[in-house]
């Protein structure tokens, strides 16, 4: 029996199985079960690199945004409009067969934004191009899920349940259990409140699928059996997703009010060009990248050209902000000088620890540069702009 059909019968085992007391730590053992065979479904077969033909796209840019869709909701429409890159679009299902690349300029930065085949139900299993299409879209910062307004709302909770099924977690944060495997000593449950969904039986049995008879497992809040798989399996992406509604134009304005109240979703409609500058500003918003400008010693800061750092790529403090410049910098440093937002006086004496902000400025101070005649040294207390935003960009910064 192939693995697909293994899940199935799983599925269907669990379909019949009525939900109580009882059942529970059975229905519990089923879900790992499950959860086991999706991770074999995952691996690459032998021989393939994974991506998949017309599916390998480079990286470029300070970030990556996928399109994922039904077929026809207008991705690739949106895809041209947004980039200039033209995506073939066209009223019958499956027009776009891999991944089409473009690039959005925002806000001083370059966003790759890949358009890609609409997927359907069971996508996860294989089914049309499903599989790449998803593994495309683990590799981006942030999913932009689009939806045809016109159409049923059960579309967004099929998407994220086939996503779901290949380990992607939509705007959830990782469960809070703190679980590490041991070479012996058995297994130790706590928690550090009540727990209502798990109990020491249940997750016994669980670690049990999984083989695992040496751990150490701490619920820090109460988490579900699928969030105590989600820990162990340890393979689970969770990303930011956006709703971005489609072709408000052929739906009536309570439709169009009632989508647009929805959490992190926005009303766009590409025959109108409709709401385009809210939907970048809430991908930007959600992609959390903090741009950091370098001001060199006596010269004005460039604000063209910013250094983009990310919290989920490598973190925002004054270090990653000198290993993205150059990886033997942050030996060289002596201190940083920092204005805007994450400064508490301007400029503010930072160290390398320091979290950085979006538009932060920042000037880096070298040893040497003060070993060979005090040139490292600032004039405190200059009157830069407190917040250096666009506006305030013109400015001129002292020291
Ligand atoms: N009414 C309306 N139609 C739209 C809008 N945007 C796109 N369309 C139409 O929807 C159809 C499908 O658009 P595509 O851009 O090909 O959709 P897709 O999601 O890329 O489709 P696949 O590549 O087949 O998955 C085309 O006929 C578009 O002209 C819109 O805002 N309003
Ligand atoms: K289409
Ligand atoms: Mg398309």
């Amino acid at each position: 029996m192939g693995i697909i059909e293994k899940i199935k019968e799983i599925e269907a085992e669990m379909a019949r199985t009525q939900k109580n007391k009882a059942t529970e730590y059975h229905l519990g053992q089923l879900k790992a079960k499950i959860a086991k065979l999706r991770t074999q479904l995952l691996e690459p077969p032998k021989g393939s690199s994974g991506g998949g033909e017309g599916f390998e796209v480079t990286k470029f840019g300070h970030g990556r945004v996928s399109l994922i869709g039904f077929p026809s909701v207008g991705k690739s429409t949106l895809l041209t409009m947004l980039t200039g890159t033209h995506s073939e679009a066209a009223s019958y299902e499956f027009t776009t067969l891999t991944c089409i690349p473009g690039i959005i300029q925002y806000n001083d930065t370059k966003i790759q934004l890949l358009d890609l085949p609409g997927i359907i139900e069971g996508a996860s299993e294989g089914k049309g191009r499903g599989r790449q299409v998803i593994a495309v879209a683990k590799s981006s910062d942030i999913v932009l899920m689009v939806l045809d307004a016109s159409k049923s709302e059960g579309h967004r909770q099929i998407l994220t349940r086939e996503l779901e099924a290949v380990g992607l977690r939509l705007n959830k944060r990782p469960p809070q259990i703190y679980f590490k495997r041991k070479k012996t000593g058995g297994i130790s449950f706590n928690s550090t409140m009540p727990l209502t969904h798990v109990d020491e039986k249940l997750c016994y049995q669980i670690l049990h699928e999984y083989k695992i008879h040496n751990a150490e497992v701490l619920f820090r809040e109460d988490a579900t059996v699928d969030d105590l798989i989600d820990v162990i399996e340890g393979n689970r992406k969770y990303m930011k997703c956006v709703y971005v509604y489609n072709k408000i134009d052929v739906v009536g304005i309570d439709d169009v009010d009632r989508l647009a109240r929805q959490p992190k979703s926005v009303v766009i409609s590409c025959n109108l060009k409709l709401n385009f500058d809210r939907l970048l500003a809430r991908m930007w918003e959600e992609m959390g990248l903090v741009r950091v400008y370098t001001k060199p010693q006596g010269q004005q800061p460039d604000f063209t050209d910013p250094v983009v750092l990310s919290m989920d790529r490598g973190g925002c403090t004054v270090e990653d902000f000198c290993n993205h410049i150059h990886r033997s910098l942050v030996k060289d440093v002596k201190y940083v000088l920092v204005w805007g937002t994450s400064a508490r006086h301007y400029p503010q004496h930072c160290g390398l620890s320091q979290a950085l902000q979006d538009e932060d400025v920042v000037q880096i101070v070298k040893k040497k540069e003060k070993d060979e005649g005090g040139r490292g040294r600032f004039k405190s207390h200059s009157t830069a702009p407190a917040r250096i935003s666009d506006r305030e960009k013109k400015a001129p910064l002292k020291t």
